[in-house]
This record gives C-alpha cells, sequence and structure tokens, in this order.
C-alpha cells in the first residue's frame, strides 16, 4: 500500500481536492474531521481541553469560536491543545493506515493541514500540496465567515507559509483558477499515480 499527503493552508481547496480523490475511490482520512470528532460531545478530547480552557467547554459541550479565541490570543496555550489534539490523531491514522493495509488498497490519502508540521510527510510515498495565490486564499476564508479576519491570519501564521509548502511537494494543484481547471489537475494527478 502507499501514502499520499494531501496538505495546503486554509482556503487553498484541501478539502474540494480531498473530495475528488474520495470520488475516484481514494481511502482519505481527514485529519480535521478527527479533530472536530473527537472534540465532539462525549469526544475523548473533551475532559483534557476542559481542564486546559474551563470556559470552553459547557454542559459537556465545546464552544469553538471561544476555544478558538483563547488559544490563539494566549502564545502557547495552541500548543498545548495539539499536545492534546495530536496523539489521538496520530493513533486515529494509525488505525485508518492498518485498516487499509490488512484490505491491500493500492493508495490511501492523508488530508493533514499540518502535514509537514508535525513530520507526518514521513509516512508519505508522495505529497501533493494545493496551493493558490494568498489574495484567492484570503478572498475565500472571508467569504465563508466562520471566523473574525485577525483570527484566520493567525491561524494561517501558525502553518508552514504556502511556498515553502510548494518547495517540499512531489506535485502541486493549483487552485486559483476555475473548478474545472481543479478537476483537470486532479485527474491527471489520478492517472500518474495509477501509471
Ligand atoms: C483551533 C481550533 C479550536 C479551531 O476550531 P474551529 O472549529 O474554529 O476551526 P477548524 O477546526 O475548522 O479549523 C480552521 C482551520 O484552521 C486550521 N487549523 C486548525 N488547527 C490548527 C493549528 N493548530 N495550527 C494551524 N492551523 C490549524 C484547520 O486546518 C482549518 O483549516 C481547532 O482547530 C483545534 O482544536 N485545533 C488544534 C488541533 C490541530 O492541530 N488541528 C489541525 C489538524 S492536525
Ligand atoms: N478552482 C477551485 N478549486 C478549488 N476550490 C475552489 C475553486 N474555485 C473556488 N473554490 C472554492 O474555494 C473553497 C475552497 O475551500 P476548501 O474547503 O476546499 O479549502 P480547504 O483548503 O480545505 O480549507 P480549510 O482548511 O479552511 O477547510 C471552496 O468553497 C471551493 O468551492
Amino acid at each position: 500500500m502507499r501514502v499520499l499527503g494531501l496538505t495546503g493552508g486554509m482556503g487553498m481547496g484541501k478539502s474540494t481536492v480531498a473530495a475528488l480523490l474520495r470520488r475516484a475511490g481514494l481511502p482519505v482520512f481527514d485529519a480535521d474531521a478527527v479533530v472536530h470528532r473527537l472534540q465532539a460531545q462525549g469526544g475523548e478530547a473533551l475532559p483534557a481541553i476542559a481542564r486546559l480552557v474551563p470556559n470552553a467547554v459547557r454542559n459537556g459541550c465545546l464552544d469553538r469560536a471561544a476555544l478558538r479565541q483563547v488559544v490563539l490570543g494566549q502564545p502557547g496555550l495552541l500548543k498545548k491543545l495539539e499536545a492534546i489534539m495530536h496523539p489521538l490523531v496520530r493513533r486515529e491514522r494509525a488505525r485508518f493506515l492498518q485498516h487499509y493495509r490488512k484490505l491491500g488498497t493500492p493508495w490511501v490519502v492523508l488530508d493533514i493541514p499540518l502535514l509537514f508540521e508535525t513530520g507526518a510527510d514521513h509516512l508519505c510515498d508522495k505529497v501533493v500540496v494545493v496551493s493558490a495565490p494568498y489574495w484567492v486564499q484570503c478572498r475565500r476564508v472571508a467569504l465563508r465567515r466562520r471566523m473574525p479576519h485577525a483570527q484566520v491570519l493567525r491561524l494561517i501564521a501558525c502553518q508552514m507559509p504556502d511556498a515553502r509548502r510548494v518547495q517540499k511537494a512531489d506535485a502541486v494543484i493549483r487552485t486559483g483558477l476555475s473548478m474545472k481547471e481543479t478537476e483537470r489537475q486532479v485527474r491527471r494527478f489520478i492517472r500518474s499515480l495509477r501509471a
């Protein structure tokens, strides 16, 4: 079994490309979704998060906006949150890989925003990076309006700069043009994997 790493900054189109890979039949491990599941009601990470930021958990429910505001406002706290989340994400990732290895699946995808930052790229046979110009990224994230602009900039600043990610990639999918163009690049990339 071979492992394809998929990464990119916020709003670069990672989830869109992951959905196209999934549609082509590749199993995808979605790290953001795993984080959300571990933090959902009854989730395994909630007790430790409640100890770290008591106000972020009320009646067994995580107030994500409150947690985000606190961790982005206090240096070091995001690192402590990551120290809670990353071992659990690593365990889920290992289970995913083990499951598909047993099935003898030819390629699986690890969709991880912090792929390089966490060293998960070392598990990958190939890494594909999704990239778009900075202004396209900002416009997309602003359109979603799930969080204040200043928080978006802070989260982007916690990630590796796009240019460095692109340098480290085996392949780059440019999502700054039309959706059709993104689909075309993904199709071509999948053909190259299967060749
Ligand atoms: C900071 C938190 C509370 C924000 O939650 P919220 O629901 O508001 O945003 P969401 O999870 O959808 O993330 C928004 C964007 O920020 C990116 N992001 C999330 N965590 C981080 C981080 N530690 N560093 C850089 N970018 C991050 C995500 O990939 C996504 O693109 C949450 O993302 C979290 O618990 N992060 C820590 C775990 C982590 O490192 N996740 C990254 C995947 S391994
Ligand atoms: N050519 C394109 N390729 C990819 N996405 C595009 C394109 N044009 C517009 N978009 C839009 O840009 C957005 C990209 O968001 P997506 O959720 O895929 O990014 P992401 O990298 O997963 O971001 P995040 O990590 O913040 O969730 C989507 O709303 C998508 O519809």
